[in-house]
């Protein structure tokens, strides 16, 4: 009995090994990943009561294109009088257009460079002549590249922190003193990443400046809450963008391999992601302030956990490892 399950304990070992790496080669044989999206529809409509952003004026930086746009277009559709700022004027300039044609509330297309606090600080003067002081800040700008860490320059590594970190800080520390000292309250929402708290390779930079956004909001919201101000996070997994991804997976390779690991089988979308930051910016969450939301489908715990790869071992061959399991006696 003993040398019959040894035997087949080998065979299994073999299957095992030889699943866990088809698993690493190609991702899953079908039907253990993927199949589950379906229970996990993606909803695209507005979440909200619509005029829940009426009289409010929303700041979405990076909110031309991806998800800024996205968030942009939802605060608009539930009231908001929105703000767009990046560095390109006419990709803003377009955004505002269709938005506000699809909307009919206003969208104001303001060009600036995070990086630059004097260029910032005029964004913000250009904002208060148009719409006045925000209600909603959404800190959404970034700039990535994988890269493996020895062929970073010292520029690759400032332009990257420059544009998550110093320029959230800039948009952030301009606009606070402004709102204190017009006793004005305000939410700020900024979106990192899963990776800002496990760190990642090849990403080193953004993961880097992430984490530093992370504990600039989290300290904000202890600091500042005396003034009306909120502070949060989301940290989103993956949303397929043309800026994201065009950088982060060149060849499409990592697409495919995250959505055979995400537990909901699919990637997010921006009207998804959208929701959610109009309900963390509105006031149906007044009392939420210093939460780090994670948005990511599962993918964070999937690969935290070191057994998750059973997932690929089949029905049959846990009837066998069962054996092996409860055939073991003492320590
Ligand atoms: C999937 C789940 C997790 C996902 C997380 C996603 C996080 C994200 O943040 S996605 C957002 C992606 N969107 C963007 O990055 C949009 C904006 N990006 C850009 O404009 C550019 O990519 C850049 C960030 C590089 C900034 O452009 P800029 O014109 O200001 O800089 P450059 O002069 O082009 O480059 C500055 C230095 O960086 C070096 N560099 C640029 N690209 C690379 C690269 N691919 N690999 C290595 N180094 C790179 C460049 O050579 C410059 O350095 P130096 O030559 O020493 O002057
Ligand atoms: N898509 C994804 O899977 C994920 C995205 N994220 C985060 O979501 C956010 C949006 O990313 P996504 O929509 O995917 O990518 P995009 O590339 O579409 O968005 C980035 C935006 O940042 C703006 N930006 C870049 N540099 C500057 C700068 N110096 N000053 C002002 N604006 C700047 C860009 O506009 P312009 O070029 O006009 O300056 C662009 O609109 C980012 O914070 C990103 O880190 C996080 C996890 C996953």
């Amino acid at each position: 009995m003993a040398a019959r399950v040894l035997g087949r304990a080998g065979r299994l070992a073999a299957v095992v090994r030889s699943s866990a790496l088809q698993l690493r080669l190609h991702g899953s044989a079908g039907l253990r990943f993927g199949s589950q999206a379906s229970f996990f529809p993606p909803l695209g409509d507005a979440m909200l009561p619509s005029g829940s952003f009426n009289n409010h004026v929303a700041l979405i930086t990076g909110g031309g294109t991806g998800l800024g746009r996205a968030m942009t277009a939802t605060l608009s559709q539930l009231g908001a009088q929105c703000i767009i700022a990046s560095r390109k004027l006419d990709i803003l300039q377009r955004t505002a257009e269709e938005i506000s044609s699809q909307t009919g509330n206003k969208v104001h297309a303001v060009q600036c460079d995070v990086r630059d606090p004097q260029a910032v600080s005029q964004c913000v003067d250009q904002m208060e002549a148009l719409t006045g002081l925000p209600d909603v800040i959404i800190n959404n700008a970034a700039g990535n590249f994988v890269c493996p860490s020895e062929r970073l320059s010292p520029n690759a590594w400032k332009t990257i922190t420059d544009i998550v970190l110093n320029g959230t800080a800039f948009v952030t520390l301009e606009l606070g003193k402004r709102l204190i000292q017009n006793q004005k309250g305000a939410s700020f929402l900024a979106i990192t990443t899963i990776y800002a708290e496990s760190g990642s390779g090849f990403v080193v930079p953004s993961a880097s400046a992430k984490a530093g956004v992370e504990a600039l909001y989290k300290s904000l919201a202890a600091e500042w809450g005396r003034y009306g101000h909120r502070f949060n996070i989301i940290q989103p997994g993956p949303i397929r963008t043309k800026g994201a991804f065009s950088r982060l997976d060149p060849t499409g390779a990592f697409e495919k391999a995250t959505i055979d690991r995400i537990p909901t089988g699919r990637l997010g979308t921006p009207a998804e992601i959208a929701n959610l930051a109009a309900y963390v910016s509105s006031n149906y969450a007044s009392w939420m302030s210093g939460a780090v939301i994670r948005f990511d489908g599962g993918e964070y715990v999937s690969l935290a956990g070191e057994f998750n790869e059973l997932r690929s071992v089949t029905p049959d061959q846990w009837k066998i490892l069962e054996v092996m399991i409860r055939n073991t006696k003492g320590s």
